[in-house]
C-alpha cells in the first residue's frame, strides 16, 4: 500500500486550485440516469476514486459513461439494469442514491444495503420513509433492498426526522418524475443539494427551495440530458485553509466559494487566522499564536462535520484547549489515538473531545480512519517534528485530487511512494551510504 511521507517544519505559500465537489458530483452522476433521451456533460468532475466507483455502478446498469480531462459524459437511454451489487456499495455508500433515479424511471430497484463505516452506523430508513411515502413498497432480504412501484411514484409531503443530505437528495430525484408535487420538510440544506436541484432543472425538472429547509419538486413527464458545472469542494478548500492557518502560512486558495464556506472562516477568524474573501476565492494568511475555540458540528449552515478532524489538527496548535462536539455522526472521533501517537493530549467525553493546545507533535506511523481522518494526520505531519508516514490512502484517495502535489506546490516536504519504490529507494540508499553503488532495476523482463 502506498504512503504519504511529510516532514513538519514548513510554513505553506502560494495559490492552489480547488478542484469539483465529491459530494455535489456523486448524486448529480447518479441524477444522470433519470434522462430517457439526450446525454449529459457534466465540466469540473473530479478524478477521484469515487467518481470511477459510481461511474462503474452506472455502467453495470448499462448506462455508457466516459470520462477524460475533467468532463464525464453519460448516456443513460440504454439502462436495462436495476441492480447494485454490494462490490459497489460497499465501496461508497453513496452507491445507494441511484435508487431515487432507478425507482422513478424504471418502476424498482435493487440495491445492496450500505451498512455501517467507520464513522458511524449511517442508517438510510429516511431515504425509504420517503421512498414508501411515494407509493413504493419496500422489502428486505439477503442483505439487499428492493424497492418497486406500480406505474408512477406519487408526490406527496414528506418530513424528514434527520435533515439527512443523502435522503433529501434520494426523494428529490424520485421525486422529479413522480406524479404530482412533492415536499420535503426538514431537507438539508448544503451548497451540494442546490447543486444538484440545478442539475435537475437544467433537465427539465421543477425542484424549487433547495438550499431552504422545504423543497417543493413538481414531477415532469420526461427529462433530457444536460450541461452541468459542477460546484468547487468545499471541504476541500476548507482543507488547505487550515492547512495555511496550521503552518502559520500564507495560501490563496483559488476557486474556494466564502458563501459555502460560512462557519468554518467564522471558527478561523475566532482564532485569529486572516481570511481575506475575495471575488474567486480566499486568501488565509497566520501568524503567531491562535486562539482556542469551541466547535459542534451541525447539518449545513452549521459547522461541517467533515471539517472536523482537521480543525482538530489546528487546535493542537492553539493557546488553551478546545472543545469539539460532534452532532452528526456517532463514531467519528476514530483519528484521535493516531493524533495520540504524534504526542497530541485528546480527552474524549461521550460526543465531544477536548484538546489541549500548544502540542509538540512528533513525526509517527500513522494510519488513516476515513477520508477527512487521513487528510487531518497529513495536516498534523507538516507541523509534526521529523516524518511522518500516514497510511490507508484508499481514503484520501477517495476524496482529494492530487492532495500530495498540491501540497508540495505549496511547498511542503511532502511524498508519495508505492511499498515497491519505497523498498528501492531504502536499499539505494543503503547501497550509497556503503560506497557500494549498484543500479537497482524495478522489474526484469
Ligand atoms: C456523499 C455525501 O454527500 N456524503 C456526505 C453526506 O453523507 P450522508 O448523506 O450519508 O449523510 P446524512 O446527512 O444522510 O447523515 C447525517 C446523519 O443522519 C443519519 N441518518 C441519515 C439518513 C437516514 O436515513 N437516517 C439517519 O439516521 C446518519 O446516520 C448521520 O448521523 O452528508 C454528511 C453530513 O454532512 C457528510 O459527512 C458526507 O460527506
Ligand atoms: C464522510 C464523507 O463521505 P461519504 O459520505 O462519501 O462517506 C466525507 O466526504 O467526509
Amino acid at each position: 500500500m502506498d504512503k504519504i511521507k511529510v516532514r513538519g517544519g514548513t510554513r505553506l505559500s502560494g495559490k492552489v486550485k480547488v478542484s469539483g465537489a465529491k459530494n455535489a458530483v456523486l448524486p448529480i452522476i447518479a441524477a444522470a440516469l433519470l434522462p430517457e433521451s439526450g446525454v449529459s456533460v457534466i465540466h469540473d468532475v473530479p478524478a477521484l476514486d469515487d467518481v470511477h466507483t459510481i461511474s462503474e455502478v452506472l455502467r453495470a446498469l448499462n448506462a455508457q459513461v466516459t470520462y477524460a480531462d475533467g468532463k464525464l459524459t453519460v448516456d443513460s437511454t440504454t439502462v436495462n439494469h436495476t441492480e447494485t451489487p454490494y462490490e459497489w456499495v460497499r465501496k461508497m455508500r453513496a452507491s445507494f442514491l441511484v435508487m431515487g433515479p432507478l425507482l422513478a424511471r424504471k418502476g424498482n430497484a435493487r440495491i445492496s444495503l450500505p451498512g455501517g463505516c467507520a464513522i458511524g452506523t449511517r442508517p438510510i430508513d429516511q431515504h425509504l420513509k420517503g421512498f414508501e411515502a411515494m407509493g413504493a413498497t419496500i422489502e428486505h432480504g439477503h442483505g439487499y433492498i428492493e424497492a418497486s412501484v406500480n406505474g408512477r411514484l406519487r408526490g406527496c409531503k414528506i418530513y424528514l426526522d434527520i435533515a439527512s443530505v443523502g435522503a433529501t437528495e434520494n426523494i428529490m430525484m424520485a421525486a422529479t418524475l413522480a406524479d404530482g408535487t412533492t415536499i420535503i420538510e426538514n431537507a438539508a440544506q448544503e451548497p451540494e443539494v442546490v447543486d444538484l436541484a440545478n442539475y435537475l432543472n437544467a433537465m427539465g425538472a421543477k425542484v424549487r427551495g433547495a438550499g431552504t429547509g422545504t423543497i417543493k419538486i413538481e414531477g415532469v413527464e420526461q427529462l433530457y440530458g444536460a450541461n452541468h458545472t459542477v460546484i468547487p469542494d468545499r471541504i476541500e478548500a476548507g482543507t488547505f485553509m487550515v492547512a495555511a492557518a496550521i503552518t502559520r502560512g500564507d495560501v490563496y486558495i483559488e476557486g474556494a466559494i466564502s458563501d459555502h464556506l460560512r462557519p468554518v472562516i467564522a471558527k478561523l477568524r475566532e482564532m485569529g487566522v486572516i481570511v481575506k474573501e475575495e471575488e474567486n476565492g480566499v486568501r488565509v494568511t497566520a501568524t503567531g499564536k491562535l486562539k482556542a475555540v469551541n466547535v459542534k458540528t451541525l447539518p449545513h449552515p452549521g459547522f461541517p462535520t467533515d471539517m472536523q478532524s482537521q480543525f482538530m489538527a489546528l487546535m493542537l496548535t492553539a493557546e488553551g484547549s478546545s472543545v469539539i462536539s460532534e452532532t452528526v455522526f456517532e463514531n467519528r472521533f476514530m483519528h484521535v489515538d493516531e493524533f495520540k501517537r504524534m504526542g497530541a493530549h485528546i480527552k474524549i467525553e461521550g460526543r465531544s473531545a477536548v484538546i489541549k493546545g500548544e502540542a509538540r507533535l512528533t513525526g509517527a506511523e500513522v494510519t488513516s480512519t476515513d477520508l477527512r481522518a487521513g487528510a487531518a494526520l497529513v495536516l498534523a505531519g507538516l507541523i509534526a517534528e521529523g516524518q511522518t508516514e500516514v497510511g490507508g490512502l484508499q481514503h484520501i484517495d477517495r476524496g482529494y485530487v492530487d492532495f500530495t502535489e498540491k501540497l508540495r506546490g505549496l511547498g511542503a516536504d511532502i511524498s508519495r511512494l508505492s511499498e515497491e519504490e519505497e523498498a528501492r529507494k531504502a536499499a539505494e540508499e543503503a547501497a550509497l551510504a556503503s560506497g557500494n553503488v549498484v543500479k537497482f532495476r524495478t522489474s526484469y523482463a
